[in-house]
């Protein structure tokens, strides 16, 4: 059976001192027999990939560009951040989506910049509340993965991990319930089902306020691979503990 794997993202945080603080708590504290990694700012790619050199923790990013070199100011590439050592890249996290109006057709050219880049994008997807109480759960997934075809071939399907995180469930403190997730993490696992042989070897995370007084519920799901830490991923003891309940899925 395949090991969790938990992702923090730091989003808009870090400082180069506190960032090394963080870091050798969290690879000194975090169990064999989970798979770990954070996704930090831009411009802290280099001291984490130096801080994390000699431990099992990998890092990525948490946005890239869909377009490779050239005239695209401001933008980083998927071969930039390969090169760095990145192994994860986050895609379509809902901030971007909302705050960046992302579509679902930028979040997949992004995904496909990745898989080009051979490294592992994590595709955010999730509702709203209003999308929730309007009983579009499925159809939001679907849409959302739908877009996710144009990455095309059942082998680059496969070189995907899935985030599914409630919108109204991010940084509120507030999660579904453990039916609410599991239903979801199944719809997309049915997806990849439909269209490649091997889809429990896909990992579906959950994201949305997870602490690790809920993680091992959470993490515990059927269809759970583990988890999309936010807030709780700055925290070292806390994000730790996150780790230390996803081992015992393993
Ligand atoms: O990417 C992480 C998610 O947005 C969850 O954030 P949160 O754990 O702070 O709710």
């Amino acid at each position: 059976m395949k090991s969790s794997l938990v992702i923090g993202n730091w989003k808009s945080n870090g400082s180069l001192s506190g960032n090394r603080v963080l870091l050798d708590a969290v690879a000194s504290g975090v169990p064999a027999g989970v798979r770990c990694a954070v996704c930090v700012p831009y411009p802290y790619l280099a001291q984490v990939g130096e801080i994390l050199e000699d431990s099992a923790i990998a890092f990525g990013s948490q946005d890239v560009s869909e377009y490779g070199y050239g005239a695209y100011t401001g933008e980083v590439n998927a071969e930039m951040l390969a090169e760095f050592g990145c192994r994860f890249v986050i895609v379509g996290h809902s901030e971007r989506r909302s705050l960046f109006d992302e579509s679902d057709e930028t979040v997949a050219r992004k995904a496909g910049a990745v898989l080009d880049a051979n490294m592992v994008p994590v595709v955010c997807v999730g509702e709203t509340l209003a999308q929730r109480d309007a009983g579009e759960v499925h159809s939001v997934l679907q849409q959302q993965l739908d877009a996710l075809d144009t990455v095309r071939g059942a082998s680059r399907l496969a070189g995907l991990v899935v985030a599914y995180e409630p919108v109204w469930a991010i940084g509120t403190g507030r999660t579904p319930t453990p039916e609410q997730v599991q239903d979801a993490l199944g719809f997309v696992r049915a997806w990849f089902a439909a269209r490649i042989d091997d889809a429990d070897a896909v990992d579906v995370l959950y994201g949305g306020s997870v602490k690790a007084g809920n993680a091992a519920e959470l993490f515990a799901l059927p269809d759970s691979d583990g988890g999309l830490i936010g807030g709780a991923s700055l925290v070292a003891d806390e994000f730790v503990a996150i780790c230390a309940a996803a081992v015992s899925k393993s």
